[in-house]
């Protein structure tokens, strides 16, 4: 390891002790330490945006509502009882901030769609009306004076208080990395893109997102808190629409699925702010275009580019080379078998769907068992799709059963029915951005092997321990698929086939009961194909219950132990491979093949 890498993970901390000494060194005037503290609060403020919006996905504006909750709450306490101790302040900023996370999140997210950006977005706006309501606490439009802030009898201002601010931001920064740079927040990347893909890997979405939701609420308090220090006053003025937009366009500036881009995004929106002082006037107006502008076309932000241009580094030898993952070697061979799969008997009883008056599955009856792979076919349009989704909890059946080992499910939600142990493919592969390979197939593990959200933020040796274990778990996978070299690199860059394949190790990274795999052989290569064939004979012999929705004839007639032809959402025949292939009907609906022509075809594969 070289000395470079070695100190790299101390660098965030040399670098917040030295801006911390920089007053008492003389190395920056009030002007500047002023505007770094405000370049922290701000950058609390966005971060608790990037974590909500920029990981998982959730438009949720109200940030300045929330950074006004934690100033008048650290305010108000330190006026009306006389508690001005900072920790106190801080926490209860905290409990002020989950209290109105929750309040608001529960009946926005529950709603679902843009509900959640409604609510915080009318919250933004009610903030002086509120303020002005509550004028015996606030102080109304007047503003608050608030006292200044101690800690165990010692008065915390100026230089103090300076150090204080960046101490409080390092905290932060080091929770959200250390929550971010887990599975958790790769679990968040999966919500931003596919809440879909989230459900079928155990995650109950709502709860998922609110838990989002009121953690990236706490920076924002913690922001206000600091912020009634600063100058011992607050008014309304500070907390509108226009620092709603600036946090904002900080976060994109920042690159909102960085940790430390909201840093610099705070850090540029803050300078410039105070550097073009006409800039009041014209705020509203320069906020609005960029955001236009960047959406379009800096959607990774400062952080983005600096990734790039490291990348960039690495690649012509400039730097060295990232950790890569194939350092946890572990040996496999190819061919080696898979551990023991404990597979489930699944069985649809008369299950049927419909949307509307369309009847797209109309009472159907299947068994797919352990240790067999069940193929479901038939033409376009004709239920198969349906049926699994039925199986995955995505749709609710209008009538019949869905049986796992005896056990009811259907119309248990999509993440009861994966953590039972049914896990999925899909027609289209769902597959994140910002995400590489090995960690996408990790996710995979998420829910199977969970590690707690307080053990990640500490890093407490069950987040190493699992941390490592699903690391080895995916590395293996991917070796055993052929496609190891592929570990390190973003999984949203790979080819068709071998996001298919990447899915399957994924699926297979839980160790599940029961597998789905839609059309999974479409678009694949020769030899894709024979991976593939590989994987299906694997999971089959280790014990596994498959179900292969597949138009590809050839590959169900070597992979089925049975076959079910359903035609306009009907099963019309079930069998055996070679019944299958000899059955007239299946003949005439399946290959379009008129009844003369199957006959004749039947009759000769009869002689
Ligand atoms: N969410 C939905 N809303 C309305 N109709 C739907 C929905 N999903 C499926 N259908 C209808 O149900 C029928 C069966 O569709 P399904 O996608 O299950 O077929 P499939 O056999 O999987 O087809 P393909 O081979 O093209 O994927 C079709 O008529 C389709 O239009």
């Amino acid at each position: 390891m070289t000395l470079l890498a070695r100190f790299r993970p101390l660098s965030p901390l040399l670098a917040v002790a030295l801006l911390m000494a920089a007053p008492g060194l003389g190395l920056i005037n009030a002007y500047w330490s002023r505007t770094v503290m405000l370049i922290a609060i701000l950058s609390l403020l966005v971060s608790g945006l990037n974590v909500v919006l920029g990981y998982a996905g959730e438009l949720a504006m109200g940030q300045v509502a929330l950074y006004a909750v934690g100033a008048y709450v650290a305010g108000y306490l330190g006026v009306q009882f006389g508690a001005t101790n900072v920790l106190l302040a801080l926490g209860a900023a905290t409990l002020a901030a989950v209290l109105v996370g929750l309040v608001t999140g529960i009946p926005g997210l529950r709603l679902g769609g843009w509900s959640l950006a409604m609510v915080t977005f009318f919250l933004v706006i009610l903030v002086p009306n509120t303020i002005d309501i509550l004028h015996d606490f606030t102080g109304g439009t007047l503003g608050l004076a608030a006292a200044v802030p101690t800690l165990f009898g010692m008065e915390i201002t100026g230089t103090r208080l300076y150090v204080f601010i960046l101490a409080v931001t390092a905290v932060w920064f080091a929770i959200a990395r250390n929550l971010l740079r887990s599975r958790h927040g790769d679990v968040f990347l999966v919500l931003r893109q596919s809440p879909i893909l989230a459900s079928t890997l155990g995650v109950s979405v709502y709860r998922l997102k609110l838990l989002a939701y009121v953690i990236g609420a706490i920076p924002a308090a913690l922001a206000g808190a600091l912020f009634s220090m600063i100058d011992g006053f607050i008014a309304p003025e500070t907390f509108t629409f226009a620092l709603a937009l600036s946090v904002l366009a900080a976060s994109v500036v920042g690159g909102a699925t960085s940790v430390y881009g909201a840093i610099a995004g705070a850090a540029v929106l803050q300078i410039g702010q105070q550097t073009f002082t006409q800039f009041q006037d014209w705020q509203l107006v320069i906020y609005g275009t960029f955001l236009l502008v960047a959406g379009v076309l800096f959607n990774r932000g400062l952080a983005g580019l600096a990734h790039d241009a490291l990348a960039a580094a690495r690649r012509r030898g400039l730097l060295p080379a990232r950790p890569v993952s194939a350092a946890l070697a572990v040996p496999v061979e190819p061919e080696a078998e898979l551990d023991r799969l404990d597979g489930a008997v699944l069985r649809t009883e008369g299950l049927s769907k419909s949307f509307g008056g369309n009847a797209a599955l109309r009472e159907v009856s299947i068994e797919a068992k352990p240790g067999e792979v069940t193929a479901l076919i038939g033409p376009n349009g004709s239920g198969k799709t349906t049926l699994l989704n039925l199986i995955c909890g995505f749709y609710k059946p209008s009538g019949g059963s869905l049986l796992l080992d005896d056990d009811e499910i259907a119309g248990r939600a999509p993440y009861r029915i994966a953590r039972l142990g049914v896990t999925r493919t899909f027609q289209t592969p769902l597959i994140p951005k910002d995400m590489t390979t090995l960690a996408f197939v990790a996710t995979g593990r998420y829910t199977s092997h969970r590690v707690g959200i307080a053990a990640a933020v500490l890093r407490l040796p069950a987040f190493r321990r699992g941390y490592a274990a699903d690391t080895a778990e995916s590395l293996r996978l991917l070796r055993w698929l052929g496609i190891e070299d592929l570990a390190d690199q973003q999984v949203d860059s790979l080819a068709l086939g071998t996001r298919r394949l990447v899915e399957a190790a994924r699926a297979l990274a839980s160790g599940p009961r029961v597998f789905l795999f839609d059309e999974v052989g479409s678009g694949l290569d020769e030899s894709d194909l024979v991976v593939l064939e590989r994987v299906i004979g694997a999971i089959r012999r280790a014990g596994g219950t498959v179900i292969l929705v597949e138009h590809n004839f050839p590959l169900v007639l070597k992979l089925a132990d049975r076959i079910h032809v359903l035609s306009q959402g009907q099963l019309i025949a079930s069998g055996t491979p070679a019944e299958i292939q000899s059955d007239r009907r299946v003949l005439a609906e399946y290959t379009g093949a008129t009844d003369e022509q199957a006959e004749t075809a039947t009759t000769k594969g009869a002689q």
